[in-house]
C-alpha cells in the first residue's frame, strides 16, 4: 500500500490560493493547484472549496466514476483522524489483491506441465520427422 503524509484540516486550510490550492474529498487530502484549469466545472468552484472539506460538493454534482479515479491523481495524503470504512474508500493506488486473484485463478486453470508440452510438440514433431527422413534416406542408399 502506498504511504501517504497525514494532515489535519487546519494544515489543509493554508492551502487555500489559486496559486496553491488543496482540498478534501472523501478524506483524501488532493492538491488541484494544477487541476483548476482542466476542471470541466470551471477553476471557480475549486478555489471556492480550496482549504476545505469538499466532500459533500463533490457528491452533489454527482461526478462521474473517472472523475472519482481522477482524484487519485492529486492525492497527496489523507485526513487525520478520518476512517475509511470499506476498502473502497481506503487510499489505495495499486488494484486491491481481491481483484487480482480473479486472474491468478484463470491462470490456475491450465496446469504448468500443458504450457511444457504445448512448447515442445512442435520441437518433438520436427525432430521425428528429420530422424525418420535420416532413417529412410540411409535404407534408400543400401
Ligand atoms: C479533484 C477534485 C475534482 C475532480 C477530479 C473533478 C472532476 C470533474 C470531472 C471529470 C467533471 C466532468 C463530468 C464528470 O466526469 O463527472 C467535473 C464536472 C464538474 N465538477 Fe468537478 N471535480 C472535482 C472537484 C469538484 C468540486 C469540489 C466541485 C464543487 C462543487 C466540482 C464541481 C463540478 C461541476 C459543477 C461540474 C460540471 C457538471 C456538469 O456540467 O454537469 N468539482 N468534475
Amino acid at each position: 500500500m502506498a504511504q501517504h503524509s497525514v494532515f489535519t484540516l487546519s494544515q489543509v486550510a493554508q492551502h487555500k490560493s489559486k496559486k496553491d490550492c488543496w482540498l478534501v474529498i472523501d478524506g483524501r487530502v488532493l492538491n488541484v493547484t494544477k487541476f483548476q484549469e482542466e476542471h470541466p466545472g470551471g477553476e471557480e468552484v475549486l478555489i471556492e472549496w480550496a482549504g476545505k472539506d469538499a466532500t459533500q460538493a463533490f457528491k452533489d454534482i454527482g461526478h462521474s466514476k473517472s472523475a472519482q479515479k481522477l482524484l487519485l491523481k492529486y492525492q497527496v495524503g489523507v485526513l487525520k483522524g478520518y476512517n475509511f470504512q470499506n476498502d473502497a474508500d481506503a487510499p489505495i493506488e495499486e488494484p486491491k489483491k481481491k481483484d487480482m486473484s480473479a486472474f491468478v485463478i484463470n491462470d490456475d486453470h491450465m496446469p504448468k506441465y500443458a504450457a511444457l508440452v504445448e512448447f515442445s510438440l512442435p520441437i518433438l514433431v520436427a525432430g521425428s520427422y528429420l530422424a525418420y527422413r535420416f532413417l529412410t534416406a540411409g535404407l534408400l542408399t543400401f
